[in-house]
Protein backbone atom coordinates (compact mmCIF):
# COMPACT_ATOMS: atom_id res chain seq x y z
CA UNK A 1 0.00 0.00 0.00
CA UNK A 2 1.16 3.43 -0.66
CA UNK A 3 1.58 6.20 2.00
CA UNK A 4 0.92 9.86 0.12
CA UNK A 5 1.26 13.57 1.44
CA UNK A 6 -1.71 15.86 1.02
CA UNK A 7 -0.79 17.15 -2.35
CA UNK A 8 -0.53 13.97 -3.80
CA UNK A 9 -3.83 12.64 -2.56
CA UNK A 10 -4.95 16.01 -4.23
CA UNK A 11 -3.30 14.65 -7.18
CA UNK A 12 -5.00 11.58 -7.16
CA UNK A 13 -8.08 12.84 -6.76
CA UNK A 14 -8.03 15.62 -9.70
CA UNK A 15 -6.47 12.36 -11.80
CA UNK A 16 -9.63 10.37 -10.78
CA UNK A 17 -11.80 13.18 -11.81
CA UNK A 18 -10.62 13.43 -14.82
CA UNK A 19 -9.48 9.96 -16.43
CA UNK A 20 -12.54 8.07 -14.69
CA UNK A 21 -14.22 10.65 -15.38
CA UNK A 22 -16.21 11.23 -12.47
CA UNK A 23 -17.79 14.42 -11.05
CA UNK A 24 -16.00 15.95 -7.51
CA UNK A 25 -19.85 15.83 -5.82
CA UNK A 26 -20.08 12.03 -6.67
CA UNK A 27 -16.44 11.28 -5.49
CA UNK A 28 -17.58 13.00 -2.32
CA UNK A 29 -20.50 10.86 -2.42
CA UNK A 30 -18.61 7.55 -2.87
CA UNK A 31 -16.12 8.66 0.02
CA UNK A 32 -19.25 9.40 2.26
CA UNK A 33 -20.84 6.54 1.65
CA UNK A 34 -18.12 4.19 2.19
CA UNK A 35 -18.49 6.15 5.91
CA UNK A 36 -21.87 6.14 6.26
CA UNK A 37 -21.61 1.44 5.30
CA UNK A 38 -18.54 1.20 7.67
CA UNK A 39 -20.79 2.95 10.40
CA UNK A 40 -23.89 0.39 9.32
CA UNK A 41 -21.25 -2.80 9.27
CA UNK A 42 -19.71 -1.61 12.45
CA UNK A 43 -22.03 -1.63 15.29
CA UNK A 44 -23.44 2.29 15.22
CA UNK A 45 -26.51 1.43 13.61
CA UNK A 46 -28.72 2.23 16.35
CA UNK A 47 -27.20 5.30 17.53
CA UNK A 48 -27.88 8.54 17.67
CA UNK A 49 -24.88 11.22 15.93
CA UNK A 50 -23.43 15.17 16.18
CA UNK A 51 -21.48 15.39 13.21
CA UNK A 52 -19.09 18.83 13.23
CA UNK A 53 -18.14 20.21 9.84
CA UNK A 54 -16.06 23.06 8.43
CA UNK A 55 -17.09 24.33 5.25
CA UNK A 56 -14.10 22.28 3.31
CA UNK A 57 -14.68 19.15 1.76
CA UNK A 58 -14.19 17.49 4.94
CA UNK A 59 -16.74 18.96 5.88
CA UNK A 60 -18.82 17.99 2.78
CA UNK A 61 -18.01 14.74 3.61
CA UNK A 62 -19.58 15.04 7.15
CA UNK A 63 -22.74 16.59 5.43
CA UNK A 64 -23.07 14.19 2.89
CA UNK A 65 -22.47 11.65 6.08
CA UNK A 66 -25.33 13.41 8.20
CA UNK A 67 -27.47 13.19 5.17
CA UNK A 68 -27.26 9.63 4.65
CA UNK A 69 -27.35 8.64 8.62
CA UNK A 70 -30.47 11.05 8.96
CA UNK A 71 -31.98 9.15 5.68
CA UNK A 72 -31.69 6.15 7.60
CA UNK A 73 -33.71 7.40 10.53
CA UNK A 74 -30.82 8.08 12.97
CA UNK A 75 -31.41 11.58 14.85
CA UNK A 76 -28.80 13.95 13.44
CA UNK A 77 -27.51 17.14 14.95
CA UNK A 78 -24.98 19.20 12.54
CA UNK A 79 -22.63 21.47 13.73
CA UNK A 80 -21.01 23.96 10.98
CA UNK A 81 -17.93 26.00 12.23
CA UNK A 82 -18.97 29.17 10.57
CA UNK A 83 -16.50 32.22 9.59
CA UNK A 84 -18.46 33.72 7.44
CA UNK A 85 -16.75 32.77 4.52
CA UNK A 86 -18.55 30.68 1.38
CA UNK A 87 -18.23 26.85 1.62
CA UNK A 88 -16.38 24.49 -1.47
CA UNK A 89 -18.92 24.13 -4.14
CA UNK A 90 -19.03 20.38 -2.67
CA UNK A 91 -19.68 21.45 0.83
CA UNK A 92 -22.79 24.15 -0.59
CA UNK A 93 -23.97 21.06 -2.64
CA UNK A 94 -24.41 18.76 0.62
CA UNK A 95 -26.01 21.96 2.32
CA UNK A 96 -28.66 22.34 0.45
CA UNK A 97 -29.09 18.70 0.01
CA UNK A 98 -29.16 17.46 3.79
CA UNK A 99 -32.07 20.61 4.05
CA UNK A 100 -34.18 17.65 2.86
CA UNK A 101 -33.94 15.84 5.54
CA UNK A 102 -34.90 15.60 9.24
CA UNK A 103 -31.47 16.51 10.44
CA UNK A 104 -30.95 19.66 12.98
CA UNK A 105 -28.30 22.20 11.41
CA UNK A 106 -26.90 24.47 13.75
CA UNK A 107 -24.17 26.96 13.30
CA UNK A 108 -21.18 27.78 15.47
CA UNK A 109 -19.92 31.49 15.36
CA UNK A 110 -18.46 32.37 18.79
CA UNK A 111 -17.41 30.28 21.86
CA UNK A 112 -21.03 31.56 23.32
CA UNK A 113 -23.08 28.82 20.32
CA UNK A 114 -20.73 25.81 21.80
CA UNK A 115 -23.16 23.59 23.31
CA UNK A 116 -23.22 20.41 25.66
CA UNK A 117 -22.65 17.47 22.76
CA UNK A 118 -25.60 14.69 24.02
CA UNK A 119 -23.80 12.49 25.89
CA UNK A 120 -25.37 9.50 23.93
CA UNK A 121 -24.66 10.54 20.67
CA UNK A 122 -21.62 9.30 18.59
CA UNK A 123 -19.43 12.22 17.37
CA UNK A 124 -18.66 12.56 13.69
CA UNK A 125 -15.66 14.85 13.11
CA UNK A 126 -15.43 16.56 9.60
CA UNK A 127 -14.15 19.53 10.51
CA UNK A 128 -10.59 19.61 9.18
CA UNK A 129 -9.40 17.29 6.79
CA UNK A 130 -5.95 17.07 4.26
CA UNK A 131 -6.86 20.80 3.25
CA UNK A 132 -4.85 21.89 6.67
CA UNK A 133 -2.52 24.36 6.26
CA UNK A 134 -1.82 26.07 10.03
CA UNK A 135 -2.19 24.69 12.94
CA UNK A 136 -5.92 25.13 14.73
CA UNK A 137 -6.80 28.40 16.66
CA UNK A 138 -9.64 30.84 18.38
CA UNK A 139 -12.80 29.18 17.25
CA UNK A 140 -11.56 26.37 15.60
CA UNK A 141 -8.88 25.24 18.12
CA UNK A 142 -12.02 25.68 20.87
CA UNK A 143 -14.72 23.16 19.29
CA UNK A 144 -11.57 20.62 19.02
CA UNK A 145 -11.09 20.77 22.54
CA UNK A 146 -14.87 21.07 23.53
CA UNK A 147 -14.83 17.79 21.29
CA UNK A 148 -11.89 16.12 23.20
CA UNK A 149 -13.00 17.41 26.50
CA UNK A 150 -16.90 15.56 25.64
CA UNK A 151 -15.95 11.89 26.49
CA UNK A 152 -18.11 10.35 23.43
CA UNK A 153 -17.05 8.10 20.89
CA UNK A 154 -15.49 10.25 17.98
CA UNK A 155 -15.05 9.47 14.49
CA UNK A 156 -12.41 11.18 12.25
CA UNK A 157 -13.34 11.31 8.73
CA UNK A 158 -9.97 11.07 6.57
CA UNK A 159 -8.17 12.31 9.53
CA UNK A 160 -8.24 13.74 13.04
CA UNK A 161 -9.13 17.57 12.73
CA UNK A 162 -6.16 19.51 13.29
CA UNK A 163 -3.41 16.79 12.30
CA UNK A 164 -1.27 17.66 9.28
CA UNK A 165 -1.10 14.58 6.95
CA UNK A 166 2.21 14.52 6.63
CA UNK A 167 4.46 16.69 9.09
CA UNK A 168 4.29 16.78 12.72
CA UNK A 169 1.35 18.48 14.33
CA UNK A 170 2.98 17.63 17.82
CA UNK A 171 1.71 20.16 20.73
CA UNK A 172 -1.15 21.53 18.21
CA UNK A 173 -4.45 20.71 19.08
CA UNK A 174 -5.64 17.82 17.50
CA UNK A 175 -9.32 15.66 17.62
CA UNK A 176 -8.43 12.27 20.19
CA UNK A 177 -10.41 10.58 17.90
CA UNK A 178 -11.99 6.81 18.63
CA UNK A 179 -11.49 5.89 15.02
CA UNK A 180 -10.20 7.45 12.06
CA UNK A 181 -12.13 6.06 9.09
CA UNK A 182 -9.39 7.31 5.96
CA UNK A 183 -9.75 7.22 2.28
CA UNK A 184 -8.00 5.38 0.11
CA UNK A 185 -4.31 4.98 1.17
CA UNK A 186 -2.05 5.70 5.11
CA UNK A 187 -0.94 8.87 5.30
CA UNK A 188 2.28 9.30 7.17
CA UNK A 189 0.73 10.96 10.00
CA UNK A 190 -0.68 7.64 11.03
CA UNK A 191 2.80 5.92 11.53
CA UNK A 192 4.26 8.17 13.77
CA UNK A 193 4.40 7.75 17.53
CA UNK A 194 3.84 11.10 18.53
CA UNK A 195 0.32 10.95 16.66
CA UNK A 196 -0.72 7.71 18.89
CA UNK A 197 -2.99 9.28 20.87
CA UNK A 198 -5.24 10.94 18.27
CA UNK A 199 -5.72 8.74 15.84
CA UNK A 200 -7.42 5.77 17.34
CA UNK A 201 -8.56 2.37 15.73
CA UNK A 202 -7.37 3.17 11.33
CA UNK A 203 -9.90 2.05 9.06
CA UNK A 204 -8.81 2.91 5.35
CA UNK A 205 -11.71 3.06 3.43
CA UNK A 206 -11.44 1.97 -0.70
CA UNK A 207 -13.33 4.98 -2.47
CA UNK A 208 -12.04 3.91 -5.68
CA UNK A 209 -9.60 6.28 -6.79
CA UNK A 210 -8.25 5.45 -10.44
CA UNK A 211 -5.48 2.80 -9.74
CA UNK A 212 -3.11 3.98 -12.89
CA UNK A 213 -2.42 7.46 -10.75
CA UNK A 214 0.16 5.44 -8.88
CA UNK A 215 2.14 4.56 -11.84
CA UNK A 216 3.01 7.82 -12.65
CA UNK A 217 4.49 8.73 -9.19
CA UNK A 218 7.56 7.62 -6.99
CA UNK A 219 6.14 7.94 -3.44
CA UNK A 220 8.58 9.33 -0.86
CA UNK A 221 7.13 6.65 1.35
CA UNK A 222 5.92 2.86 0.93
CA UNK A 223 4.33 0.04 2.94
CA UNK A 224 6.31 -3.01 2.95
CA UNK A 225 3.95 -5.72 2.39
CA UNK A 226 3.47 -9.33 1.23
CA UNK A 227 4.21 -8.89 -2.51
CA UNK A 228 6.86 -6.32 -2.22
CA UNK A 229 8.49 -9.17 0.26
CA UNK A 230 7.72 -12.00 -2.15
CA UNK A 231 9.23 -10.19 -4.81
CA UNK A 232 12.66 -9.94 -3.39
CA UNK A 233 12.71 -13.61 -1.21
CA UNK A 234 13.64 -16.08 -4.41
CA UNK A 235 13.27 -20.09 -3.84
CA UNK A 236 15.81 -22.74 -3.15
CA UNK A 237 16.36 -24.64 -5.96
CA UNK A 238 16.13 -28.29 -6.28
CA UNK A 239 20.06 -29.44 -6.73
CA UNK A 240 21.38 -26.28 -4.40
CA UNK A 241 24.07 -26.74 -1.71
CA UNK A 242 24.70 -25.07 1.24
CA UNK A 243 27.58 -23.02 -0.28
CA UNK A 244 24.49 -21.20 -2.25
CA UNK A 245 23.51 -20.07 0.75
CA UNK A 246 26.30 -17.98 1.99
CA UNK A 247 28.67 -18.09 5.26
CA UNK A 248 27.22 -15.35 7.75
CA UNK A 249 29.33 -14.96 10.72
CA UNK A 250 28.34 -12.81 13.90
CA UNK A 251 30.42 -11.15 16.02
CA UNK A 252 28.88 -10.82 19.45
CA UNK A 253 28.65 -11.37 23.20
CA UNK A 254 30.07 -11.01 26.33
CA UNK A 255 30.45 -12.26 30.01
CA UNK A 256 26.74 -12.07 31.08
CA UNK A 257 25.30 -10.65 27.58
CA UNK A 258 25.87 -14.59 25.62
CA UNK A 259 22.09 -14.54 25.25
CA UNK A 260 22.34 -12.02 23.05
CA UNK A 261 25.05 -13.94 20.69
CA UNK A 262 22.76 -17.05 21.28
CA UNK A 263 19.47 -15.38 20.39
CA UNK A 264 21.11 -13.44 16.72
CA UNK A 265 22.46 -16.92 16.22
CA UNK A 266 19.66 -19.00 15.82
CA UNK A 267 17.22 -16.46 13.72
CA UNK A 268 20.28 -15.84 11.22
CA UNK A 269 20.59 -19.57 10.55
CA UNK A 270 16.76 -19.71 10.86
CA UNK A 271 16.80 -17.27 7.96
CA UNK A 272 18.19 -19.19 5.79
CA UNK A 273 21.95 -18.95 5.86
CA UNK A 274 24.36 -21.87 4.28
CA UNK A 275 26.61 -21.43 6.92
CA UNK A 276 27.09 -19.60 9.90
CA UNK A 277 29.87 -18.97 12.23
CA UNK A 278 29.77 -17.19 15.39
CA UNK A 279 33.06 -15.02 16.69
CA UNK A 280 32.18 -15.20 20.60
CA UNK A 281 34.98 -14.41 23.84
CA UNK A 282 36.24 -17.52 24.91
CA UNK A 283 33.19 -17.46 28.11
CA UNK A 284 30.66 -17.86 25.92
CA UNK A 285 32.38 -21.20 23.74
CA UNK A 286 30.18 -23.80 25.26
CA UNK A 287 27.18 -21.71 25.76
CA UNK A 288 27.08 -21.47 21.82
CA UNK A 289 28.19 -24.93 21.30
CA UNK A 290 25.71 -26.56 22.86
CA UNK A 291 22.70 -24.31 22.23
CA UNK A 292 23.26 -23.85 18.63
CA UNK A 293 24.99 -27.16 17.42
CA UNK A 294 24.81 -25.96 13.58
CA UNK A 295 27.19 -22.71 13.66
CA UNK A 296 30.76 -22.79 13.87
CA UNK A 297 32.65 -20.96 16.86
CA UNK A 298 35.39 -18.93 16.62
CA UNK A 299 36.87 -17.64 19.89
CA UNK A 300 38.07 -14.01 20.00
CA UNK A 301 39.11 -12.88 23.67
CA UNK A 302 38.07 -13.97 27.02
CA UNK A 303 35.49 -12.26 28.72
CA UNK A 304 34.56 -9.96 25.24
CA UNK A 305 35.67 -9.68 22.05
CA UNK A 306 39.07 -8.90 21.06
CA UNK A 307 40.71 -8.79 17.60
CA UNK A 308 39.82 -10.30 15.42
CA UNK A 309 42.71 -11.73 12.62
CA UNK A 310 40.79 -12.27 9.18
CA UNK A 311 37.09 -11.45 8.04
CA UNK A 312 37.48 -13.39 5.11
CA UNK A 313 35.55 -16.06 3.97
CA UNK A 314 32.16 -14.68 5.19
CA UNK A 315 29.01 -13.79 2.46
CA UNK A 316 27.52 -10.95 5.62
CA UNK A 317 28.91 -10.09 9.25
CA UNK A 318 26.69 -9.66 11.84
CA UNK A 319 28.25 -7.25 14.61
CA UNK A 320 26.73 -5.46 17.78
CA UNK A 321 24.94 -7.65 20.25
CA UNK A 322 26.03 -7.94 23.68
CA UNK A 323 29.34 -6.95 22.82
CA UNK A 324 29.82 -4.17 25.04
CA UNK A 325 32.29 -1.11 24.40
CA UNK A 326 35.45 -1.87 25.29
CA UNK A 327 38.63 0.03 23.45
CA UNK A 328 39.19 -3.55 21.66
CA UNK A 329 35.91 -3.77 20.23
CA UNK A 330 36.42 -0.09 18.39
CA UNK A 331 39.70 -1.38 17.03
CA UNK A 332 38.34 -4.63 15.72
CA UNK A 333 35.20 -2.62 14.40
CA UNK A 334 37.37 -0.30 12.57
CA UNK A 335 39.73 -3.26 10.97
CA UNK A 336 36.36 -4.83 10.21
CA UNK A 337 35.34 -2.02 8.11
CA UNK A 338 38.71 -1.68 6.77
CA UNK A 339 39.40 -5.39 5.69
CA UNK A 340 35.75 -6.68 5.02
CA UNK A 341 34.12 -7.11 1.53
CA UNK A 342 30.99 -8.49 3.11
CA UNK A 343 27.68 -6.65 3.77
CA UNK A 344 27.48 -5.61 7.34
CA UNK A 345 25.34 -5.31 9.70
CA UNK A 346 25.26 -3.43 12.75
CA UNK A 347 23.36 -3.01 16.15
CA UNK A 348 23.30 -2.64 19.55
CA UNK A 349 26.87 -2.01 20.83
CA UNK A 350 28.57 -1.60 16.99
CA UNK A 351 26.60 1.27 17.14
CA UNK A 352 26.69 2.46 20.30
CA UNK A 353 30.82 1.96 19.64
CA UNK A 354 30.23 4.00 16.17
CA UNK A 355 28.39 7.18 18.38
CA UNK A 356 31.49 7.26 20.57
CA UNK A 357 33.96 7.65 17.98
CA UNK A 358 32.13 9.17 14.95
CA UNK A 359 35.16 9.56 12.60
CA UNK A 360 34.71 5.88 12.54
CA UNK A 361 31.65 6.64 10.65
CA UNK A 362 33.21 8.16 7.54
CA UNK A 363 34.86 4.59 7.38
CA UNK A 364 31.75 2.64 7.51
CA UNK A 365 31.53 0.46 3.70
CA UNK A 366 28.69 1.40 1.60
CA UNK A 367 27.17 -2.28 1.77
CA UNK A 368 26.32 -1.80 5.40
CA UNK A 369 22.89 -1.86 7.20
CA UNK A 370 22.82 0.13 10.52
CA UNK A 371 19.26 -1.06 13.31
CA UNK A 372 19.36 1.42 15.54
CA UNK A 373 16.06 2.32 17.91
CA UNK A 374 15.22 5.67 18.20
CA UNK A 375 18.08 6.80 20.70
CA UNK A 376 20.73 4.93 19.07
CA UNK A 377 19.75 6.97 15.95
CA UNK A 378 20.29 10.36 18.12
CA UNK A 379 23.09 9.02 19.39
CA UNK A 380 24.89 8.70 16.19
CA UNK A 381 23.31 11.72 14.31
CA UNK A 382 21.94 14.55 16.46
CA UNK A 383 19.01 15.14 18.57
CA UNK A 384 15.52 15.83 16.64
CA UNK A 385 12.67 17.73 17.65
CA UNK A 386 10.31 15.18 16.47
CA UNK A 387 9.07 12.02 14.87
CA UNK A 388 9.11 13.89 11.14
CA UNK A 389 12.64 15.06 11.63
CA UNK A 390 13.85 11.82 12.79
CA UNK A 391 12.42 10.02 9.45
CA UNK A 392 13.85 12.83 7.61
CA UNK A 393 17.57 12.40 9.67
CA UNK A 394 17.47 8.39 8.49
CA UNK A 395 16.73 9.06 4.94
CA UNK A 396 19.22 12.27 4.98
CA UNK A 397 21.75 9.73 5.96
CA UNK A 398 21.31 6.81 4.53
CA UNK A 399 21.84 8.71 0.92
CA UNK A 400 24.88 10.84 2.41
CA UNK A 401 26.77 7.65 3.70
CA UNK A 402 25.40 5.69 1.27
CA UNK A 403 24.37 3.03 3.87
CA UNK A 404 20.53 1.28 4.90
CA UNK A 405 19.24 2.54 7.39
CA UNK A 406 16.57 0.53 9.84
CA UNK A 407 15.09 2.72 12.45
CA UNK A 408 13.27 0.63 14.51
CA UNK A 409 9.83 1.46 16.18
CA UNK A 410 6.22 0.38 15.94
CA UNK A 411 6.15 0.71 12.36
CA UNK A 412 10.21 0.71 11.11
CA UNK A 413 11.64 2.66 8.58
CA UNK A 414 14.25 1.27 6.48
CA UNK A 415 15.90 4.27 4.78
CA UNK A 416 17.95 3.24 1.29
CA UNK A 417 20.71 4.95 -0.59
CA UNK A 418 18.63 5.96 -3.28
CA UNK A 419 16.20 8.08 -1.19
CA UNK A 420 13.57 5.96 -0.60
CA UNK A 421 12.19 5.12 2.88
CA UNK A 422 9.60 1.99 3.71
CA UNK A 423 7.55 1.60 6.65
CA UNK A 424 7.00 -1.86 7.88
CA UNK A 425 3.23 -3.12 8.50
CA UNK A 426 4.08 -6.04 10.44
CA UNK A 427 4.88 -6.68 14.12
CA UNK A 428 2.87 -5.83 17.60
CA UNK A 429 3.77 -4.34 20.99
CA UNK A 430 4.26 -7.79 22.40
CA UNK A 431 7.86 -7.59 20.63
CA UNK A 432 8.90 -4.46 22.90
CA UNK A 433 10.71 -7.22 24.55
CA UNK A 434 14.59 -7.82 25.28
CA UNK A 435 16.72 -9.65 22.31
CA UNK A 436 14.08 -8.58 19.70
CA UNK A 437 16.98 -6.76 18.01
CA UNK A 438 19.07 -9.16 18.63
CA UNK A 439 16.84 -11.60 16.66
CA UNK A 440 16.32 -8.85 14.22
CA UNK A 441 20.77 -8.94 13.38
CA UNK A 442 20.17 -12.37 13.01
CA UNK A 443 17.57 -12.37 10.22
CA UNK A 444 18.95 -9.74 8.26
CA UNK A 445 22.60 -10.96 8.57
CA UNK A 446 21.29 -14.26 7.27
CA UNK A 447 19.32 -12.65 4.07
CA UNK A 448 21.94 -10.70 3.51
CA UNK A 449 24.66 -14.10 3.94
CA UNK A 450 22.14 -15.32 1.29
CA UNK A 451 23.13 -12.57 -1.57
CA UNK A 452 20.17 -10.61 -0.83
CA UNK A 453 21.33 -6.90 -1.32
CA UNK A 454 21.69 -4.85 1.88
CA UNK A 455 18.51 -2.97 1.50
CA UNK A 456 16.47 -6.16 0.30
CA UNK A 457 17.77 -8.00 3.36
CA UNK A 458 16.65 -4.97 5.18
CA UNK A 459 13.17 -4.78 3.80
CA UNK A 460 12.37 -8.35 4.01
CA UNK A 461 14.32 -8.88 7.09
CA UNK A 462 11.94 -6.52 8.97
CA UNK A 463 8.96 -7.63 7.81
CA UNK A 464 9.92 -11.58 8.15
CA UNK A 465 10.76 -10.34 11.93
CA UNK A 466 6.94 -8.55 12.46
CA UNK A 467 5.11 -11.26 11.25
CA UNK A 468 6.81 -13.83 13.14
CA UNK A 469 5.99 -12.01 15.75
CA UNK A 470 2.29 -11.31 14.91
CA UNK A 471 2.13 -15.14 14.99
CA UNK A 472 3.49 -15.70 17.79
CA UNK A 473 1.54 -13.31 19.50
CA UNK A 474 -1.60 -14.84 17.98
CA UNK A 475 -0.71 -18.12 19.42
CA UNK A 476 0.84 -17.18 22.89
CA UNK A 477 -0.41 -13.31 23.25
CA UNK A 478 1.85 -10.38 23.46
CA UNK A 479 2.29 -10.63 27.26
CA UNK A 480 4.53 -13.81 26.99
CA UNK A 481 5.84 -13.19 24.07
CA UNK A 482 9.59 -13.63 24.28
CA UNK A 483 12.36 -12.66 21.66
CA UNK A 484 13.53 -16.64 21.14
CA UNK A 485 9.48 -17.04 20.42
CA UNK A 486 10.44 -14.29 17.23
CA UNK A 487 12.28 -16.83 15.89
CA UNK A 488 10.34 -19.81 16.90
CA UNK A 489 7.71 -18.67 14.65
CA UNK A 490 10.10 -17.44 11.56
CA UNK A 491 9.15 -20.68 9.71
CA UNK A 492 5.41 -20.05 9.60
CA UNK A 493 6.09 -16.62 8.31
CA UNK A 494 8.05 -18.13 5.96
CA UNK A 495 5.02 -20.54 4.92
CA UNK A 496 2.33 -17.58 4.92
CA UNK A 497 4.82 -15.67 2.56
CA UNK A 498 4.99 -19.04 0.88
CA UNK A 499 1.57 -19.40 0.58
CA UNK A 500 0.65 -15.70 -0.02
CA UNK A 501 3.31 -15.86 -3.66
CA UNK A 502 1.21 -18.82 -4.96
CA UNK A 503 -2.43 -17.57 -3.64
CA UNK A 504 -2.82 -20.97 -1.51
N1 LIG B 1 -9.36 11.81 -2.52
C1 LIG B 1 -9.87 11.92 -1.36
O1 LIG B 1 -9.29 11.43 -0.44
C2 LIG B 1 -11.10 12.70 -1.22
C3 LIG B 1 -11.19 13.60 -0.18
N2 LIG B 1 -12.27 14.31 0.11
C4 LIG B 1 -12.30 15.09 1.31
O2 LIG B 1 -11.72 16.33 1.09
C5 LIG B 1 -10.87 16.67 2.15
C6 LIG B 1 -9.94 17.75 1.75
O3 LIG B 1 -10.75 18.86 1.46
P1 LIG B 1 -10.23 20.36 1.31
O4 LIG B 1 -11.37 21.17 0.93
O5 LIG B 1 -9.05 20.35 0.43
O6 LIG B 1 -9.69 20.70 2.75
P2 LIG B 1 -10.30 20.74 4.22
O7 LIG B 1 -11.73 20.42 4.23
O8 LIG B 1 -9.41 19.92 5.04
O9 LIG B 1 -10.05 22.27 4.63
C7 LIG B 1 -10.71 23.29 4.01
C8 LIG B 1 -10.16 24.66 4.30
O10 LIG B 1 -10.03 24.93 5.67
C9 LIG B 1 -9.12 26.02 5.87
N3 LIG B 1 -8.15 25.72 6.94
C10 LIG B 1 -6.97 25.11 6.85
N4 LIG B 1 -6.39 25.04 8.07
C11 LIG B 1 -7.25 25.62 8.93
C12 LIG B 1 -7.23 25.86 10.33
N5 LIG B 1 -6.19 25.51 11.07
N6 LIG B 1 -8.25 26.48 10.89
C13 LIG B 1 -9.33 26.87 10.16
N7 LIG B 1 -9.42 26.69 8.82
C14 LIG B 1 -8.39 26.06 8.22
C15 LIG B 1 -8.40 26.18 4.55
O11 LIG B 1 -8.93 27.32 3.89
P3 LIG B 1 -8.34 28.81 4.17
O12 LIG B 1 -8.91 29.61 3.04
O13 LIG B 1 -8.85 29.24 5.49
O14 LIG B 1 -6.84 28.70 4.12
C16 LIG B 1 -8.78 24.92 3.78
O15 LIG B 1 -8.76 25.10 2.40
C17 LIG B 1 -10.28 15.36 2.54
O16 LIG B 1 -9.69 15.36 3.81
C18 LIG B 1 -11.49 14.46 2.44
O17 LIG B 1 -12.22 14.52 3.66
C19 LIG B 1 -13.41 14.25 -0.85
O18 LIG B 1 -14.62 14.44 -0.29
C20 LIG B 1 -13.47 12.91 -1.57
C21 LIG B 1 -12.21 12.54 -2.19
K1 LIG C 1 -11.56 15.33 10.04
Amino acid sequence: MQILTAARIREWDEYTIRELPIQSIDLMERASAACFDWLMENGFKQNAFTVFCGKGNNGGDGLAIARMLSQTGHAVTVYILEFGAKGTADFQTNLARIHQTDAVIKFISTVDTLHPIDANAIVIDALLGTGLNRPPDGLTSAVVQHINRSGNTVIAIDIPSGLFADKSSKDQTAIEATYTLSFQCYKTAFLVAENADRLGAIHILDIGLHPDYLSTITPEYQFIDESIVNAILQPRKKFAHKGNFGHAALIAGSVGMMGAALLSAKACLRSGAGKLTCFIPRIGYEIIQSRVPEAMCRIAGTDHIGAIDSFEGYSAIGAGPGLGREDEIQRMLQSLFLQSNATLVLDADALNVLSGNKALMEELPRRTVITPHVKELERLFGAVSGDFERMEMARERSKELGITIVLKGAYSLVATPGGMAWFNSTGNPGMATGGSGDVLTGIITGLAAQGYIPEQAAIAGVFLHGLAGDLAAAAISEQALIASDITAFLGDAFLQLQESSTGE
